[in-house]
């Protein structure tokens, strides 16, 4: 659906993309994650051709973008691309008219689109009366109107409570149901975890690794993590490694990777002889692996 081939982009002598390849199946839902400022929107713009790339390749449906492109990509951009004045219907309308939908069929797709985002009935509403979820379901909508095949959502759940980030959650399953690709930046692990066949994980431009979660996972040689609560953490760490466990920090927990599983008794007997407060056994989560690209890589 998307291929982005030696991607490089500068704003003047800063260099925020470099040589990015990326590539997003067609009917998938695609996590793009990374520290701010790594150029997950810059990606966004020049896809969506807002922006020129310096040099490199971009292909959607093997067309290069264009002007022609833009008509299958819809956008709901971080910052609420909407009219608080308007209506959701009246803003549709606006956005509908940008793309050009003809009059017979518009109506009946704000209709449709409303109903999609479960904002029928704010139809004659104005956006600013309405919730901070339900202004970003209509952002969502803005980019549904004129039923693109590629729907790039900038970090949708942002500063949202977390029933409104079920309800969007819900929404991209829903895209992906009806076949639509979506390509999703977030900071929110837990998210792209839950939502994302495949995930990308961008660093100052270039994409450290990408793959679905279990590919990712590979990435770190543990089979569980564990959280050790202990006054004697030098001593920990020293049988840990006798073990062949990793030590890592996550904030200021210390944690160590097991790579086998192991019963909790058998957890327990390697640290014989240590006083230990409290072991708490956890999957490895993207959360994990992210570090460890953004530490050392
Ligand atoms: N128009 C611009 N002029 C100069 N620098 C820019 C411009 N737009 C973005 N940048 C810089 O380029 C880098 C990448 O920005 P970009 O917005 O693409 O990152 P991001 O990954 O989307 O970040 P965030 O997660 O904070 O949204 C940042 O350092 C940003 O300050």
């Amino acid at each position: 659906m998307l291929t982005i081939q030696n991607l490089n982009k500068s704003y003047g002598k800063r260099q925020v993309l470099k040589n990015l390849n990326l590539q997003i199946n067609s009917g998938e839902v695609y996590g793009l994650i990374g520290a701010n400022g790594s150029g997950k929107t810059t990606t966004i713009n020049i896809i969506c051709n807002l922006l020129q790339a310096d040099s490199g390749q971009i292909k959607i449906n093997q067309q290069s973008v264009s002007e022609a492109t833009k008509k299958i990509i819809g956008v709901a951009p971080q910052e609420n691309l909407l009219y608080k004045s308007l209506s959701c219907a009246e803003n549709l309308k606006f956005f509908a008219d940008i793309y050009g939908l003809n009059r017979k069929e518009r109506q009946q797709r704000i209709l449709d689109t409303l109903a999609s985002v479960n904002l029928l009935d704010r139809a004659k509403q104005p956006v600013e009366t309405l919730s901070g979820g339900m202004q970003r379901r209509l952002n969502i909508a803005v980019a549904l109107v004129h039923q693109p095949q590629l729907v790039i959502l900038d970090e949708p759940t942002t500063g949202l409570d977390i029933e409104a980030r079920y309800e969007i959650w819900e929404l991209i399953r829903q895209l992906k149901n009806q076949g639509i690709t979506v390509l999703l930046t977030t900071h929110l692990l837990e998210e792209a975890e839950r939502l994302c066949q495949r995930i990308g994980v961008l660093k100052h431009g270039q994409l450290l690794a990408e793959g679905s979660l279990a590919e990712l996972r590979k990435l770190i040689p543990a089979e569980e993590i564990i959280l050790v609560q202990t006054e004697s953490e030098e001593q920990a760490i020293a049988r840990a490694k006798e073990y062949g466990f990793t030590h890592r920090r996550y904030g200021s927990d210390l944690a160590f990777w097991l790579p086998e599983s192991l019963d909790l008794k058998e957890i327990i007997a390697r640290f014989d002889g240590i006083a230990i407060n409290s072991i708490a056994r956890q999957p490895v989560r993207l959360e994990h692996i992210y570090l460890e690209l953004m530490q050392y890589s």
